[in-house]
């Protein structure tokens, strides 16, 4: 049987949600990733340091028994947040980055920032305390047309943003399309992406066309198969700059197969696979380790992983649904097979 073994990854963009869904969610993740990036998007949205810290004792306490998964959590920016809560953030030494949602882009954005300049003193502070700022990089103007939300925000809101904190630390998260992966290219040392795993294997046709598929609805939405194209490049270039981000964003089945669909993919529980899957494709599977388990450690200046995950390639079949606290979850997949397993992972059941 084949195998393929790299240093443990982590993922540097990961929604856990909270209450009796979180047990459900944060064991797939424990299983594939070393660490990930926590985002503060829940109800209502973790805006100070104390909601953080409260927060982080529930991820831990909800891991598998002997688990040492190691949640990184991120602080919510908002059009008020003080430099001082910035600072306190920084002293747990576990709170790595804080978050930008403009303002009603996304999921439980409502709170986030209505104009960056009046994060001003913000932005510097998280300069001064060598924490990162990650990015939903979308702009929200309704005349916007939904496809170029991501692109007007890089000229008119990440271009200025890097010229007057000439010193932050930012990782544009879930890129979608090939401007935003020039504009990294052409961008500062000090800025990195993260490229989710729908995003390398789907364009807008596999939302779209032969009927609408909500289970593959998310935010920045798909775009072109040039544009996938185009990230998929990024990714297996070997360029620092671009690291995993799964952006594993879980919704009860009924909040997604709705006349109002809700964005967000769940691929926690084939997550690395996926990026195998879409290395392999590349013809790069021995690129998937930078991407996966270096790059992103380096960016935010933390030690890459000691210990080493190993995949097998035998196909498995995702169930239909999975639990969710009192409903049910549609992961990506559901019903199909991916070509790889964990070598050790009891819930390998062979297509
Ligand atoms: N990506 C999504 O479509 N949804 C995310 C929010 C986000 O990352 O924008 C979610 O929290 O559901
Ligand atoms: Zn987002
Ligand atoms: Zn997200």
């Amino acid at each position: 049987m084949e195998t393929l073994t790299i240093a443990r990854p982590d993922d540097w963009h990961l929604h856990l949600r909270d209450g009796a869904a979180l047990a459900d969610v944060v064991h797939w993740s424990a299983a594939r990733f070393g660490r990930a990036i926590i985002m503060p998007n829940l109800t209502p949205p973790l805006t100070t340091t104390d909601a953080v810290a409260a927060y982080r004792e529930r991820i831990l306490a909800a891991r598998p028994a002997g688990s040492r998964f190691e949640p990184l959590m991120t602080l919510y920016l908002t059009d008020n947040t003080p430099a001082r809560e910035i600072e306190r953030a920084a002293a747990t030494g576990f709170i790595h980055a804080v978050k930008l949602y403009p303002a009603g882009a996304t999921t439980n954005s409502d709170s986030g920032v209505t104009d960056l300049r009046r994060c001003d003193e913000a932005l510097a502070a998280i300069a001064e305390h060598d924490l990162t700022l990650c990015l939903h990089g979308e702009v929200t103007h309704p005349e916007t047309d939904i496809f170029d939300r991501e692109a007007v925000f890089l000229d008119e809101r990440l271009a200025p943003l890097l010229d007057r904190h000439r010193h932050l630390r930012v990782v544009l998260e879930h890129l979608t399309t090939a401007t935003a992966v020039d504009f990294v290219r052409q961008g500062p040392e000090r800025l990195g992406a993260t490229i989710t795993p729908q995003h390398l294997l789907m364009n807008r046709n596999d939302l779209l066309a032969g009927g609408i598929r909500p289970h593959h609805y998310c935010l920045p939405i798909l775009k072109r198969e040039g544009d996938r194209a185009a990230l998929l490049e990024a990714a297996t270039s070997g360029h620092p700059r671009f690291f995993l981000g799964t952006d594993s964003a879980p919704h009860a089945q009924s909040a997604k197969e709705d006349a109002c669909g809700c964005a967000g993919i769940f691929t926690a529980p084939l997550a690395i696979e996926l990026y195998a899957e879409a290395f392999e494709q590349a013809g790069a599977l021995d690129r998937l380790e930078g991407f996966a388990s270096h790059f992103g450690a380096d960016f935010y200046g933390l030690p890459r992983a000691t210990d080493t995950l190993t995949l097998t390639r035998q196909a498995r079949r995702l169930p239909d649904t999975l639990p969710y606290g009192d409903a049910r979850i549609v992961p990506l997949r559901a019903g199909g097979t991916i070509d790889w397993s964990l070598a050790s992972d009891p819930q390998t059941e062979s297509a």
